[in-house]
C-alpha cells in the first residue's frame, strides 16, 4: 500500500537519549491519535514530520507520504498542514487576507477571491472577510485557521491539540468539522491530544507514547 502516511520504525533521539519510537500507517482520511505525558515527544514527532526538528534532536526510520520518501524534502516541499492550539492568524491581515495566504499560487484575482469567499461560507462566516482577526471569537478563529490550512491543499494534516482551548460545545463542533473535512479530502491526519474524547471522535487508532 503506497497511499496515506507511513511511519516506519521512526525513532527520535534528544541528544543521546531515546525519546520515542513509533511505527504507524495512516490511510487517507483516517486519524491517528497520539497521546502521552508532557515531554514524551508528541510535538517533536510533529516537528519531525514537518521536516523541522529542533537542533539537538535526530531521527531514524522512514517517513513516506503517498509513496514518496519525505526525508530528503525541505518543509515547504512536504506540503503538510499544521494546526496548533492557537489559531495563529496574522494580526495585521484581514480574515480574507489570512485565508488568501493559504491559497496555493495560481488563478486570477476573481477566482482567488471566490475561493476565499467559498471557504468563509463553508464554515458559516459569510461576510467576515474584511474583519480584523482580533474581533473573532475563539471558535470563529479556529474555523478560519482550519480553512486557511485546507486552502493550501495539504497532503496530510498534523494537529497539535487544536481543540483544547475551545469550550465543550465548540470543541465537539470543531473537531467534527476537521475530521469530516479530512475524510472528504482523503488526507491522513495525525492528532496529538491529551483528551480521550478527541480520540473517540477521531475514530482511528491510538498510539500512547
Ligand atoms: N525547541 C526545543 N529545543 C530543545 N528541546 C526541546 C524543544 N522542544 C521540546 N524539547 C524537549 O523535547 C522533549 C519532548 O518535548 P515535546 O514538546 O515534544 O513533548 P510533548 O509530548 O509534546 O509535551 P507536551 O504534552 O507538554 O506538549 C522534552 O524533553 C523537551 O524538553
Amino acid at each position: 500500500m503506497t497511499e496515506g502516511l507511513h511511519l516506519d520504525r521512526v525513532r527520535i533521539f534528544e541528544g543521546a537519549r531515546p525519546l520515542l519510537e513509533i511505527d504507524a500507517r495512516v490511510p487517507p482520511g483516517e486519524v491517528l491519535s497520539v497521546m502521552g505525558p508532557s515531554g514524551s515527544g508528541k510535538s517533536t514527532l510533529l516537528s519531525h514530520l514537518m521536516g523541522d526538528l529542533a537542533p539537538g534532536f535526530r531521527a531514524h526510520g522512514e517517513l513516506t507520504l503517498e509513496g514518496q520518501d519525505l526525508s530528503g524534502l525541505p518543509p515547504e516541499a512536504r506540503r503538510l498542514g499544521l494546526l496548533y492550539q492557537d489559531p495563529l492568524l496574522f494580526p495585521h491581515l484581514s480574515v480574507a487576507e489570512n485565508l488568501a495566504f493559504g491559497l496555493r499560487p495560481g488563478g486570477d484575482r476573481t477566482e482567488r477571491r471566490n475561493r476565499v469567499e467559498a471557504a468563509l461560507a463553508d464554515v458559516s462566516l459569510e461576510g467576515y472577510g474584511p474583519r480584523d482577526p482580533a474581533t473573532l471569537s475563539g471558535g470563529q478563529a479556529a474555523r478560519v485557521a482550519l480553512m486557511r490550512t485546507l486552502l493550501s491543499e495539504p497532503r496530510a494534516l498534523l494537529l497539535d491539540e487544536p481543540f483544547s482551548k475551545l469550550d465543550q460545545g465548540l470543541r465537539d463542533q470543531t473537531r467534527r468539522l476537521v475530521f469530516d473535512r479530512a475524510r472528504a479530502a482523503r488526507i491522513p491526519v495525525v492528532l496529538v491530544t491529551h483528551d480521550r474524547a478527541d480520540v473517540v471522535a477521531a475514530g482511528g487508532p491510538l498510539i500512547e507514547l
